[in-house]
């Protein structure tokens, strides 16, 4: 019985060590693949803006929603392959086509609170596209996917980026471009491409990324930075809000304030013409 006996002893209780996982727990916003490939945030804005910060800080915790982030892209390019990267470190060689959409979440801790991140896998063949589409609405971010190797899979991002924005006209989502496989290409092959792609991430209004499932290389770094620029979007619109009440609040109060004054004035004037003998 080792705890009776720490008790008899009185000896001091072993300290509860926290073990926070490096990979969802955040304490700075991740920097972009490439600070001149981003339209998300300025060069300059290396991590979570200060009114942000300051936010968090007040008594009141913020009420987050997770964050719904869809994948999509032509079929094979590896959509299914970096969400198993991120989630269970794994990696699988055969191809096993996504039927339809396939769903995960991960849990995140940004600067001390909880965020979870929905990860939706949607397939990326044609004859399962209506199935897959029920599934764009509602996103916060969208992520499409092409293969580095293959450059026609660059070529229909634009389509699959305008289908999914389709899906999602009354709000705004962060938009990426991941180019997969890069495990595959040869330096030279890598750095033309990277090019290529850079400009369509441009064209896009997307910040891109190079990633590969396979070697792991730049895989986690995507989804954190996915995950910290979402959490940064939801304060701020969590902000606003707050804002807005406060204001409507404001415009009711000083409504009600000139109603009470309105009101002294109409029973002094009817008090007043009661006085002098009138009953109207
Ligand atoms: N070498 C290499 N192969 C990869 C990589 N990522 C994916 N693959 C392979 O590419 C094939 C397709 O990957 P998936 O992740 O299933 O592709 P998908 O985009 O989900 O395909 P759909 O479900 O049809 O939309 C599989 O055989 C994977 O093993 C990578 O980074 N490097």
């Amino acid at each position: 019985m080792p705890h009776l006996l720490r008790q008899n002893l009185l000896l001091p209780a072993p300290p509860t060590v926290v073990m926070h996982d490096p990979r969802t727990h955040l304490r700075h916003l991740p920097p972009a693949y490439s600070p001149a490939q981003t339209p998300l945030s300025r060069d300059r804005e290396r991590d979570f803006a200060p009114q942000v910060r300051y936010h968090l800080e007040l008594p009141r915790r913020p009420k987050l929603r997770p964050c719904k982030v869809i994948f999509v892209g032509d079929c094979s390019v590896g959509k299914t392959a970096i969400v198993n990267r991120f989630c269970f470190d794994k990696f699988q060689s055969n191809y096993k086509a996504t039927i339809g959409v396939d769903f995960e979440l991960e849990n995140f801790s940004i600067l001390g609170h909880n965020y979870g991140l929905e990860m939706w896998d949607t397939a990326g063949q044609e004859r399962f596209k209506c199935i897959a589409g029920a599934y764009y609405r509602n996103a916060s971010v969208i992520v499409v996917t092409f293969d580095m190797t293959k450059r026609e899979t660059l070529e229909s991002a634009k389509k699959w980026l305008n289908s999914a924005l389709n899906y999602n006209t009354g709000q705004k989502p962060l938009i990426f471009l991941a180019g997969t496989k890069a495990d595959l290409l040869t330096k030279e092959e890598f750095v033309r491409m990277e090019r290529v792609a850079g400009l369509a991430a441009s064209e896009m209004q997307a910040e891109y990324w190079s990633v590969s499932a396979r070697s792991g290389f730049k895989v986690t770094e995507l989804f954190q930075r996915i995950a910290g620029l979402a959490f940064e979007e939801a304060i701020k619109q969590e902000i606003k809000y707050h804002k807005g009440t406060a204001q409507e609040k404001g415009k009711t109060d000083t409504s009600a304030k000139s109603q009470t004054f309105d009101l002294r004035n109409f029973i002094s004037s009817r008090f007043a013409r009661q006085k002098s003998g009138c009953a109207c």
